[in-house]
């Protein structure tokens, strides 16, 4: 059976909560990729020009103190979405909870939007607290699952508000996405080279564990890298790394032999800087002091050898800090790699992967670019994605 979408849904005149995924790359405050807030705008439109009261929510960054709320404050993306729907009201409500919330809810009129502040500023947001799941669900009459970027999390905005509000369907963005990756990887041609790179360590290393069965290689780069050189027993200076799963890419390791191909050589610097010092270090002979920031050149080659003949490539996480042009070469290099592969399906996906790929010129040469890194991986792994399970069926 299939999900219900948001075209199966009574729009008009009903407030309709729509979690979409807004967690987009800044700097200093300034958003440097709009991409998550344009590929949600076809369902928000459809919305608004249906006559919808439309009550928007996401997550941005990780919260975890007081100073990561105004690290993560969610205005900006209200202005963004107001520049890009210029004849729409768009409002943006700091509560996140509370009269002011409910006095923002009960304005709307029909055809008009307000953008509530960071989810994650409530702590019961990532744990699913019912009570917080049931609140914000008795904000709206409709909910439409739009944040595909973060349909792997079952926390409180993505799947407590849907079992509390049964008139719910699939927005326009996880429906594409969900057409686009079946179509690369329900039956992968092979041989199939899957490339995990970036830093979230701890919420990607698990993933390795399936792709290493489907697979037929698996690269790891960027500053996923460090944890299995460590692990490995090498020398990684002050490299970004998680000790508590040392043991786990220990067992990938042994059990993965030639599948898993890890970097032979680091850009490595001195500080983490635009102006730092910089010198190639073979892996696990990065000095004490030294961090590796990007893959060297030869691991550029040794990637290369292992992408000729894909005939599908997945790709989740940078080989380095591209945001830093010292340190983007690595991921410069396999982006044109990929891009020269004949008749292979290539699919990029995550936040700061598919600004990447845009920022250097390559978004256009891929199959697919996902916005989500870990929810795509997830759902291509054959993973029950739960912010998608819990929307009803048609
Ligand atoms: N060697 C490294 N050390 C520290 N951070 C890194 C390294 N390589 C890549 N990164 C960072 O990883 C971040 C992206 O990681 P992640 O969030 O997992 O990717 P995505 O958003 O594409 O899913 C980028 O901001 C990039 O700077
Ligand atoms: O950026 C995201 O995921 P991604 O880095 O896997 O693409 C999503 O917004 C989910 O964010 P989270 O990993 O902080 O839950």
């Amino acid at each position: 059976m299939a999900k219900r979408t948001v075209k199966d849904l009574e729009v008009s005149g009903k407030k309709v909560i729509v979690r979409c995924d807004f967690n987009v790359p800044r700097k200093d405050g300034v958003i440097t990729d709009d991409n998550r807030i344009v590929m949600a705008l076809p369902t928000i439109k459809y919305l608004v020009e249906n006559k919808a009261k439309v009550i928007l929510m996401s997550h941005l960054g990780k919260v975890k103190t007081e100073e990561d709320k105004a690290k993560n404050n969610l205005e900006c993306v209200a202005v963004r979405l107001q520049e890009l729907l210029p004849e729409t009201k768009v409002t943006f409500c700091p509560a996140t909870r509370g009269e002011e919330l409910e006095n923002a809810v009960a304005a709307l009129q029909d055809g008009e939007i307000v953008l509530m502040q960071n989810t994650r500023y409530e702590k019961g947001e990532s744990k699913n607290d019912p009570e917080l799941g049931a609140y914000w669900a008795s904000l709206g009459d409709v909910f439409v699952e739009d944040a595909f970027g973060s349909v792997h999390r079952a926390h409180a905005s993505t799947v407590g508000i849907p079992t509390n509000i049964k008139e719910n369907g699939l927005g326009f963005l996880v429906e594409k996405e969900v057409t686009m990756l079946g179509k690369a990887v329900d039956e992968p041609a092979h041989p199939f080279v899957a490339i995990i790179g970036g830093s979230k360590v701890s919420s990607k290393i698990d993933v390795i564990d399936n792709l290493l069965k489907k697979a037929d290689k698996v690269i790891i780069g960027g500053g996923m890298a460090y944890t299995f050189m460590k692990a490995q027993g090498g020398n990684i200076g002050t490299s970004l790394v998680e000790d508590d799963k040392l043991d786990l890419a220990k067992e990938y390791l042994e059990k993965a032999g030639d599948k898993l191909v890890l970097p032979v050589d680091n850009v490595c610097a001195d500080a983490f800087s635009e102006d730092a010092n910089t010198q190639v270090c073979k892996s696990g002979e990065i000095p004490e002091g030294w961090m590796g920031l990007d893959i060297g050149p030869a691991t550029v080659e040794l990637f290369k050898e292992t992408l000729a003949g894909a005939k599908t490539v997945v790709w989740n996480g940078p080989m380095g800090v591209f945001e830093m042009k010292k340190f983007a070469k690595g991921t410069e290099l396999v982006c044109q790699a990929i891009s020269e592969l004949p008749d292979a399906i290539t699919v990029i996906g995550g936040g700061d992967s598919a600004a990447a790929a845009k920022q250097l010129g390559y978004a256009e040469k891929f199959s697919h670019v996902s916005t989500g890194g870990g929810a795509s991986l997830e759902y291509m792994e054959g993973k029950t994605l739960p912010g998608i399970a819990i929307i009803s069926e048609k």
